[in-house]
């Protein structure tokens, strides 16, 4: 393999994670932010998302020379060979993507990119931004190569160095092939194809995901109204390798700093080529009706009126491992409680400061201490190895909401306390799960 020198704009939660990944792979990259505050703290050593081996690999990449952070895309660029971009992508208006972090880079750089340089987009971008940048470039000698990532937050180091698949769309193959060996040592399959497909690839993926979601959340509602168990449903349609045992799990609506956003985009883009895109909007809509469904149930756990009822929030981050808080759907059900006059205090082990008028506390007993009702809306593993006897005694209701099917319904029922689940009935004190479904 040959070490390249590489270029990585935006030390996000993509960039940091490609810089360092790549840097661990023997390439050279120079990562480059336009936060200064966030250059000094990275080359300080210090990584504030949360993100398990990213740290490390960021120490080991700096401590062996392949690994520097600037401030600015056009102090990065200077003799890069490949220049990711890992900039955000953020929801515009009307849903589709705002691109102006994208265009703001390309008319720093587009002057000093080195000769036969390669740009390469890894920021979720619709189909068509790799024309419209290289138009945008006007660079002949500079190809534009759409490389979509498919990490997930919380498991992003783990995903880099061991992904499912390498998509790399380029309408100049040679480009294309060049990007691709950059990954050779991970002995992924590659997908090469043109730089239209790679870019749907992304969107078609994350809607497809987002998609199976509200199915299962739709079918966790019919469950629950028809009297079935939705983890027996879930796990006897997983089994079927046409559908796998993952994405089947019910909660509080997904949410995250992509699925949203995406799924948006999609409908834009499908909006903007004539095509009703009804399956994708009914998935939107099933998403946001999810959070209406669960905050009925806890309205009903709290006795019917949320006004005036303190409720304990166990998690708050938009699933477990990490600290990431945009569009968490806990954040929204907790709005949604809030504008019934709820009062909130919340827990979760990666957040330390108060939220969108949710008291933050340190741990899961101050959240419950006094609360009506206990409701678990991040799957944070900590959460299953709580002291229930202590919940039961130190909070006000004995009704704890568990929106992600996460806790043993058991050993809640043991300490006098009543699980409310999702798609799987209610276990009142002294129940087996058995008995009621
Ligand atoms: N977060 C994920 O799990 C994930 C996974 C796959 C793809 N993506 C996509 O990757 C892109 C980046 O997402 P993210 O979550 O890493 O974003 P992020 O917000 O965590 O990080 C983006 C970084 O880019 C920096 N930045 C903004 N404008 C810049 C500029 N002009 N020059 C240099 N730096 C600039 C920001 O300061 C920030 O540090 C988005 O398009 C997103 O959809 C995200
Ligand atoms: O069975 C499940 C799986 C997930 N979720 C929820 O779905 C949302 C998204 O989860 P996940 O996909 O794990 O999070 P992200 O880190 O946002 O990753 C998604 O978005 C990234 C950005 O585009 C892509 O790279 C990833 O492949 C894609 O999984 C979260 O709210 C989860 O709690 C569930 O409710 N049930």
């Amino acid at each position: 393999m040959f070490a390249r020198r590489i270029a990585v704009i935006g030390t996000g939660y993509v960039g940091l994670t490609t810089g360092a990944c790549l840097a661990s792979l023997g390439h050279h990259v120079v990562c480059a932010d336009v936060d200064v505050a966030k250059v000094e703290r990275l080359r300080a050593g210090k990584v504030t998302i949360l993100e398990p081996g990213l740290a490390e690999l960021v120490a080991e990449g700096m401590a062996g020379g392949r690994l520097e952070f600037v401030v600015g895309a056009s102090a990065a660029v200077g003799d890069a060979e490949v220049v990711f971009l890992c900039v955000p992508t953020p929801m515009g208006q009307g849903g589709a993507a705002d691109l102006a972090a994208v265009e703001s880079v390309i008319s720093e750089v587009r002057t000093i990119l080195p000769v036969g340089s390669i740009v390469v987009n890894k920021s979720t971008v619709p189909v068509g931004t790799a024309a419209r940048v290289s138009g945008l470039l006007k660079r002949k000698d500079v190809p534009v190569v759409s490389n979509p990532e498919f990490l997930r937050e919380g498991t992003a180091v783990h995903d880099f160095l061991n992904p499912d698949r390498i998509v790399v769309g380029c309408d100049i193959q040679d480009a294309a092939e060049r990007v691709a060996a950059l990954y050779a040592r991970l002995g992924a399959p590659t997908v090469l194809t043109d730089a239209a497909s790679a870019e749907m690839v992304k969107y078609a993926a994350n809607c497809f995901l987002a998609m199976k979601l509200s199915y299962v959340n739709a079918i966790a509602e019919l469950c629950e109204r028809l009297g079935a168990d939705v983890a027996d449903v879930t796990e006897g349609m997983g089994y079927d390798r046409r559908i796998g045992q993952s994405f089947l799990q019910p909660g509080p609506g997904w949410g995250g700093s992509c699925l949203p956003k995406d799924t948006q985009a999609l409908l834009q883009v499908a909006a903007a080529v004539g095509y009703d895109f009804s399956l994708l909007q009914a998935t939107i809509e099933t998403n946001s009706h999810q959070r209406q469904l669960i905050v009925a149930k806890i309205r009903e756990a709290a006795g019917g009126r949320l006004r005036g009822r303190r409720i304990g929030l166990l998690g708050l981050a938009f699933k477990a491992g990490t600290n990431d808080l945009r569009d968490s759907p806990a954040l929204a059900v907790a709005a949604l409680l809030r504008a019934e006059g709820a009062e909130l205090t919340g827990y979760d082990p990666g957040i330390d400061h108060d939220v969108d008028g949710i008291r933050v506390v340190s741990d899961a007993y101050e959240a419950a201490k006094d609360a009506d009702t206990v409701v678990v809306l991040t799957e944070w593993p900590e959460f299953r190895g709580l002291d229930w006897s202590r919940i039961r005694e130190l909070a006000a209701g004995c009704v704890v909401v568990d929106t992600r099917n996460h806790l043993d319904p058991d050993a809640l029922g043991r300490h006098g306390l009543t699980w409310w689940g999702v798609g799987r009935g209610h276990l009142d004190v002294g129940q087996s799960l058995a008995a009621v479904i």
